[in-house]
């Protein structure tokens, strides 16, 4: 069985020899991170790495995987994901608010719509969205809970360029703002170097590059000196840009 996440209130992810296996096949092995408080750290990998299983282990969202290890995490984890999972039956106001309690929950919900860009739409229907928007939407719901930790899978991967690279502004606004933790799954080499201040490479179950990216925000996809960390990024995934 896995371990519980153990419900600390100290704001930070730390795991330690984490394993996780299916029908006797291993997939994490053995995993020692520590992800600081308010540090935004992507995570890249190979299609069926692990990235996943990764992340729902530090959620806590992963009982009865057979696995080990010590996990620690915050208290207040939100998670987002490639679809918005919003409940087509309800308004989007009523989305932000699910679960949520407290006589202000309605009033932080409008200002978390207002955030994302979503102040006059309180009312508008799933259906009614766009792409964007619901992802929109699906980070006004995570960040009206004031998480500790923000987990996002792919939250970008069904966008459209354009709608990508405006989302890309806003999650770093929103960061800069709130300041949780965040891990943001990707397959998009360029996707993590513009927005994270730490990359990690899951490569046969452990952390096989890890990358502090060292240059002030906001970053440009053109600037030369990314392209060394991208090299590097891409070797350790185990691909050759053609300069040629
Ligand atoms: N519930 C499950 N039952 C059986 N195998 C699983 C289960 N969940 C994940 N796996 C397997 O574990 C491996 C890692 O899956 P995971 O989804 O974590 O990879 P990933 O890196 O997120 O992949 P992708 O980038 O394609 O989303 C894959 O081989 C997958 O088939």
């Amino acid at each position: 069985m896995a371990p519980h996440t153990e419900q600390l209130t100290r704001p930070a992810v730390r795991l330690r020899g984490l394993t996780r296996s299916f029908e006797g096949r291993t997939v994490l092995d053995g995993i020692d991170l520590d992800l600081p408080a308010g540090q935004f750290t992507a995570l890249l990998g190979h299609s069926g790495s692990g990235k996943s299983t990764l992340l729902r282990a530090i959620a806590g969202l992963d009982h009865g995987v057979a696995g080990g290890g010590r996990l620690t995490a915050p208290e207040r984890v939100s998670m987002v994901f490639q679809d918005s999972r919003l409940l087509p039956w309800r308004r989007v106001l009523a989305n932000v608010l699910l679960g949520l309690e407290g006589k202000d929950a309605e009033e932080r919900g409008r200002a978390a719509l207002t955030e994302v860009g979503l102040g006059g739409r309180e009312r508008a229907w799933p259906g009614e969205l766009s792409g964007g928007e619901a992802q929109r939407a699906a980070l006004a719901r995570s960040l009206v809970r004031e998480p500790e930790l923000l987990l996002a899978d792919e939250p970008f991967g069904a966008l459209d360029a354009l709608t990508r690279i405006k989302m890309h502004g806003l999650l770093r606004e929103l960061w800069k703002r709130h300041r949780p933790s965040v891990l943001l799954v990707t397959h998009d080499v360029d996707e993590a170097i513009v927005l994270a201040d730490r990359v990690l490479v899951l490569d046969r179950g452990r952390i096989g590059l890890d990358l502090i990216i060292d240059r002030p925000h906001p970053r440009s996809y053109r600037e030369p000196v990314l392209g060394e960390y991208r090299e590097r990024l891409l070797a350790a995934l185990g691909v050759t840009e053609d300069h040629a």
